[in-house]
């Protein structure tokens, strides 16, 4: 078989190590042949497409970014689906595998949908698909937002400053709730539980009160309640979504003026996207690829590889894509105990 992959959306630590786990058990086991899609979507519609032999994927599972590129290019609004089977059949194509986050995949159930052959790898820094327990990138941005937040705390301490810290997380807020936990933040704000500008006050000056320097950690994608617009700029992203950023220097302006502490922000934005992948994420992202190339030689068309418990099994990719994998409200109340 031929097969074409692709990475798409946001780049995320792991993406090289799925390519290089496709390749190599695709070459080892069932000698399929490989081309490498630039750029997402982007390489689909507009055809650039090149060889990807197990000599490029040589020593790639520690390395960051992803060496086929990615674009938020979509295919449908670009050509749609009989653009995508034009490509594959001018390359000999016989199938993709979709390597991406929640819109990646439902770009590929909409080409399942319509006849091509293909299967996804779930990826996102952000935790937030369902139908897997885990995606990689999640573990190495977490590492890097705790390591971060560990700097903050002694700096703050130094100063006697309250500290905020924006990590990523439009959505849902994994990151900053497991960072936070890790880190023993004294306030965690996430998406999915809107709070008031008060409380987020009263958590600070209560650590404060008790001798600490606050650390407040909160997702890009926080609303205080009542608010309901997420903070960000008039920029948008190619897929037309505005590009969100400044909550953050929201709640410093906030605190300092409320409490009278002295507060900083830092936001840490692809900071928690590049570089090398933990080790977990490396296992993850290797499992994941050579899972993927076991389904397309099984033609599991329209599936995605997915962790449950230990084991990487294959589901619908209509369940993987059908609601987003938010925090439930249960685990941010049990963080929210220590808060303050
Ligand atoms: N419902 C949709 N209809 C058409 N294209 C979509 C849809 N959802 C996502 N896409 C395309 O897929 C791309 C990848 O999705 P995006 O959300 O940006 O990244 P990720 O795959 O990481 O979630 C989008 O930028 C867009 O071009
Ligand atoms: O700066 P970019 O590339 O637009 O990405 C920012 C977005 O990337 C993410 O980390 C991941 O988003 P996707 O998984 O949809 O690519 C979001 O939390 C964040 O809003
Ligand atoms: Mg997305």
């Amino acid at each position: 078989m031929k097969i074409g992959l692709l990475t798409a959306g946001g780049d995320c630590p792991g993406l090289n190590a799925v390519i290089r786990g496709v390749v190599l058990k695709g070459d080892r086991i069932y000698d399929h042949e490989f081309v490498g899609i630039k750029d997402g979507f982007r390489g689909l519609v507009e055809d650039i497409v090149s060889p990807l032999p197990r000599q490029r994927v040589r020593g790639l599972s520690k390395v960051g970014g992803t060496i086929l590129g990615t674009s938020r290019v979509s295919p449908i609004t670009n050509g749609g689906t009989e653009r995508v089977k034009e490509v594959m059949a001018r390359h000999e194509i016989d199938a993709l595998v979709t390597i991406g986050g929640e819109g990646t995949l439902t770009v590929a159930r909409m080409f399942a949908d319509d006849g091509i052959p293909v299967v996804g790898v779930p990826k996102t820094i952000d935790n937030d698909l369902s139908a897997t327990d885990r995606t990689f990138g999640f573990d190495t941005a977490v590492s890097i937002a705790t390591e971060s937040i560990d700097r903050l705390r002694t700096t703050g301490e130094a100063h006697g400053r309250c500290m905020v810290v924006e990590v990523m997380g439009r959505n849902v807020g994994w990151i900053a709730l497991h960072a936070g936990i890790a880190s023993g933040a004294h306030a965690i704000l996430i998406p999915e539980v809107p709070v008031s500008r008060e409380q987020v006050c009263e958590w600070a000056q209560q650590a404060q009160d008790r001798g600490r320097a606050p650390v407040v950690v909160v997702a890009e994608g926080f609303t205080f309640a009542g608010d309901g617009t997420q903070v960000g700029s008039d920029r948008t992203d190619e897929f037309g979504r505005k590009l969100l950023g400044g909550i953050g220097e929201q709640i410093t302006r906030l605190v300092e003026e409320r409490t009278g502490i002295e507060t900083r922000n830092t936001t840490l934005g692809h900071l928690q996207r590049g570089g090398v992948p933990s080790s977990y994420d490396r296992v993850l992202a290797t499992r994941f690829g050579t899972a993927a190339v076991d389904a397309v030689s099984a033609k599991k068309w329209g599936t995605m590889v997915a962790l449950q418990g230990i084991d990487i099994v294959n589901v619908n990719l209509r369940d993987a894509t059908s609601a987003l994998k938010t925090v439930p409200r249960d685990q941010w109340d049990e963080a929210a105990i220590l808060f303050g």
